[in-house]
């Protein structure tokens, strides 16, 4: 019900119809106030859709949503989302985040300003270039010249990184939390790995765009019923999951392409080193991971987690103990299907102000 429509039109005649010249992505009559939901009119942040953050209008995928909360000190940790929807699904986007960002923001004004100062210094979601979904029930991509729906990797971590790189350098962002549902949370695990592989394969693949690959790394990361290895679900999925394997290699396939090996070195449970490349910027303290799975997600079976959770578990005994990360895994009885974790927002907006309470 939170979601917004969604930015891609339906009909791919009018793929540029929301990406307006004259509605200057900073214009000020784009933003909106964020009403606090238990009076509907105390005003409780700022919410700007659809920052460019190409700087080049490169396609109307390319761009972010940030919302300021009142009285925020830019310098605080953010709070940076990526969707899901398999890498390819037109109809979810960076308003997914719309629900838990207003949790978020009426969370917060309980609390006192100089405390919550500290906590929070604004929160985005980005847009991504999606792959091919040609068989999608309502709005296939059947249009081969549109940019905002044949991209394959590296083109959604390239774009994931640019955004990172936009609000550090534009909007002040030092250190953040980042989090990610579903491909999303591939996506966020991925942002701490060295973009060296990324770049690489992008020589092979591209279709011209070039993104930026070097930014600060997250200090935490947050996975929700997140895919964390594609190839371990393909070869051997889980009991009650066999009926996904021609789904998950379909999506997979239309974004990995078909080497398997390109699968595992994109997923951060198979991928060689994973933890080893996640280096820390200039601020301090340990790396964090915090994996959230609903037990009743008929998508993504808690496998996915579970292996994520040994992988991290199985690094950390070779670190010695100033370097080890900090795991925290929440399995959510009540968390509903795969999407309703973001759909509803209310839960999923609590485990995220616990996530920057735990950061100071
Ligand atoms: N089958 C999946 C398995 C795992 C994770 C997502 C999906 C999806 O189907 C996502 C999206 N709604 C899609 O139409 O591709």
């Amino acid at each position: 019900q939170s979601n917004q429509k969604p930015l891609l039109a339906s009909s791919n005649h009018n793929k540029m119809a929301d990406y307006d010249e004259d509605t200057t992505p900073s214009s000020p009559s784009r933003r909106t106030p964020v009403l606090d939901p238990t009076d509907n009119s105390t005003i409780i942040g700022h919410h700007y859709p659809g920052f460019d953050y190409t700087g080049e209008r490169i396609c109307p995928l390319q761009t972010l949503d940030i919302w300021f909360p009142v009285g925020a000190a830019q310098e605080a940790p953010w709070l940076v989302y990526i969707h899901g929807g398999a890498w390819r699904d037109p109809a979810i986007d960076s308003s997914s985040f719309n629900a838990s960002a207003t949790k978020i923001l009426s969370t917060l004004f309980q609390q006192p300003l100089e405390q919550r100062k500290k906590k929070l210094g604004g929160i985005a979601s980005i847009n991504y270039r999606l792959s091919p979904y040609p068989n999608h029930p309502t709005n296939p991509s059947d249009d081969p010249t549109d940019d905002s729906r044949r991209a394959k990797h590296p083109d959604h971590i390239a774009d994931v990184l640019t955004a990172l790189d936009h609000l550090h350098k534009f909007y002040l962002m030092q250190s953040y939390v980042l989090v990610g549902h579903s491909c999303g949370a591939t996506l966020a695990l991925q942002a701490c790995m060295d973009p060296v592989r990324w770049k690489d394969l992008e020589e092979s693949v591209s279709i011209g765009y070039r993104g930026v690959y070097e930014v600060a790394k997250p200090k935490t990361v947050v996975g929700l019923n997140g895919l964390y290895d594609l190839a371990g679900f393909i070869n051997n999925p889980p009991k009650g999951y066999e009926r996904l394997r021609e789904a998950y290699r379909e999506f997979v396939t239309g974004a990995f392409g078909s080497d398997e090996k390109v699968w595992r070195e994109a997923c951060p449970a198979s991928a060689e080193r994973w933890l080893g490349q996640w280096k820390l910027g200039h601020w301090q303290g340990k790396r964090k991971v915090v994996l959230v799975q609903s037990l009743e997600d008929s998508l993504v079976p808690v496998e996915q987690t579970e292996g994520m959770a040994a992988y991290l578990e199985k690094e950390n005994e070779q670190l010695d103990e100033d370097n080890k990360i900090e795991v925290a895994v929440l399995m959510e009885k009540k968390g509903g299907d795969h999407d309703e974790i973001w759909q509803r927002g209310d839960r999923l907006g609590e485990i995220l102000v616990a996530v920057l309470d735990w950061e100071i």
